[in-house]
């Protein structure tokens, strides 16, 4: 009989993608925009702030291609906060021109596969607090897409016994740690929450590294027999005092 495995889990997670509508934008006069910029980058200030005090954490990255033209990601402590984020920036006057191609909510998460022999709360550990409570780095691209474990005809992941489990997720793990240092990856849990199971969110300083480490995983059993994979957005790690230049016509 299969079990669950249980999870740790952290802060609420929404990534909201954003298309610009640069024709209606182009027609704004140029202090205006400036203005409208200026309001934008005084919000993520506020998630700066946030972030500093460790009560969430925030990523603001440009999206390259068609499905939009910037994300913003943030973490906090609840579903409400999150609501509050993402009606906040409706607000604002450049959400005039855009449109939000794709959202995705989540929850951090952390696979306890192995707890703790002594029955000790996992969350008393820094480490674990730290992978469930992540300070999002600013590193130079971002690579989101959400994902399944298959439940079709022989290969369904939920019927595993959990042993099967833990072992296919020991070789992902050993698979992902090869790319320490050059990626880091949020893994956040939307099951009842969003439209797919998981949100892979990972940073890298060399986004070549983004298809190595996925090419190689999709050679583990786990991805390769498991795994089924939504859209792909990557793109560029957008600072606020670029903000004025990303904007710019
Ligand atoms: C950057 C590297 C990297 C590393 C080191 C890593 C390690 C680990 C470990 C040790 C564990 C298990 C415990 C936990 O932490 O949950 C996981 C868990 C998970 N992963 Fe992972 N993963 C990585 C990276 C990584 C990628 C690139 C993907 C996408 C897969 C692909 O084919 O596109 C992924 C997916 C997941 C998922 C969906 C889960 C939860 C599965 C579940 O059934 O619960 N992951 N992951």
């Amino acid at each position: 009989m299969s079990e669950p495995s249980q999870t740790l889990d952290g802060w609420f997670c929404l990534h909201d993608l954003r298309k610009m509508d640069w024709a209606a934008w182009r027609n704004v006069p140029a202090e205006e925009r400036r203005d409208i910029v200026q309001e934008f980058v005084d919000m993520v200030h506020t998630w700066k702030a946030v972030e500093e005090e460790e009560n969430g954490s925030y990523a603001l990255y440009t999206v390259v291609g068609h499905k939009a033209d910037f994300m913003m990601v943030n973490l906090r402590d609840s579903l409400n906060d999150l609501d509050h984020i993402e009606q906040e920036f409706n607000k604002l006057r450049i959400a005039d021109y855009t449109t939000q191609t794709y959202s995705y909510v989540s929850v951090v998460e952390q696979g306890n596969y192995t707890p703790p022999k002594d029955g000790s709360d996992p969350l008393d550990n820094p480490n674990m607090r730290a992978r469930v409570y992540p300070i999002l780095p600013k590193w130079n691209h971002i690579c989101f897409y959400p994902m399944d474990k298959k439940r079709e005809g022989d290969d369904n992941w939920y019927s595993l016994p959990i042993d099967e489990r833990v072992e296919l997720m020991k070789a992902h793990g050993k698979t992902g740690r090869k790319y320490a240092g050059e990626i880091k990856q949020i893994i956040s849990g939307s099951t009842g929450l969003d439209d797919w199971e998981w949100g892979v969110t990972l940073f890298g300083h060399d986004a070549l590294q983004f298809k190595k480490l996925i090419y190689e995983m999709r050679f583990d059993e786990v991805s390769a027999r498991y795994g089924k994979f939504g859209a792909f957005y990557v793109g560029n790690l957008l600072e606020t005092d670029q903000a004025q230049l990303f904007f710019d016509m």
